[in-house]
């Protein structure tokens, strides 16, 4: 597998204020990764990095290859980024179908294939975006960046809000998507234990440092250093 995207030695934030420290990672062409810290690390920032939205002050973010640090954002959407905001962003006064092909680009991913994925918003497809439930909404909101047909998937705290039995449900879809479907993606979240189900490699951020790379697997069997990196204890976290 080739590498799809590469952060070197990013350093990063708004204005004067630096978030993101010499920060370093990669993934490649269908894979996951996890986002993992506590709050406030820089996991969004690093998002929002990739998508154009911060000030890179040192280091250099790669695209298939290609040097994308100061490409214009909306270059990098059209790049195949699919971003899934952490604010959702449905179009409140559009159908679930409207939502969906209002977005569409060419590409394998239609409406169908979406529907099959969730078969709710199939369901709901002639509700507006404003008649449906949060975890409604966050289906909504991926199958609207699937519809985009990207590369590489980011999904900013996908299950945020929602309530248990949403989130497994969410998670099994966001898992089909990586290990059937074979789309890249970055999962942040703030439950390692579900995201590190979700993926296939992890980070850990500590004030916008790498302090941990390595397989998802490794790391969930790993209660000491979750403890330690993140405070949680795997057997005692609720997800
Ligand atoms: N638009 C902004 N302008 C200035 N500072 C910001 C902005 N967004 C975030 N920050 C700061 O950057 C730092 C990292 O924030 P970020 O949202 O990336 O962390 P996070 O790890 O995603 O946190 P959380 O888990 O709480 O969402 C914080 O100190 C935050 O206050």
């Amino acid at each position: 597998m080739s590498e799809l995207l590469a952060f070197d030695a990013v350093t990063a934030g708004y204005g004067n204020a630096v978030v993101l420290d010499r920060l370093g990672f990669s993934i490649r062409e269908g894979e996951s990764l996890a986002i993992l810290g506590r709050n406030g690390v820089g996991k969004t920032t690093t998002i929002e990095t990739l998508m154009g939205n911060t000030r890179v002050s040192g280091g250099r973010i790669r695209w298939r290859g290609r040097n994308i640090t100061h490409v214009p954002a909306h270059h990098r959407a059209r790049a195949g980024l699919g971003w899934v905001p952490q604010e959702r962003e449905v179009f409140p006064s559009l159908t679930v179908e409207e939502n969906l092909t209002v977005v569409a680009r060419p590409g394998a991913w239609k409406l169908d294939r979406v529907y099959g994925l969730f078969p709710r918003l199939r369901e709901r497809r002639g509700n507006y975006g404003n008649q449906l439930s949060g975890g409604e909404q966050q289906m909504l909101a991926i199958g609207r960046a699937l519809m985009t047909n990207p590369q590489l998937l980011l999904l900013d705290e996908p299950m945020e809000g929602l309530a248990p039995i949403v989130v497994e449900e969410l998670a099994a879809a966001i898992r089909r998507l990586c290990e059937q479907e074979g789309l890249a993606s970055i999962v942040v979240e703030q439950h390692p234990v579900l995201a590190l189900e979700m993926t296939h490699q992890a980070i850990v951020l500590e004030r916008g440092t790498l302090v941990y790379a390595g397989p998802s697997q490794t790391l969930a069997a790993d209660a000491e250093t979750l403890d330690r990196l993140l405070g949680v204890g795997m057997r005692t976290e609720e997800a």
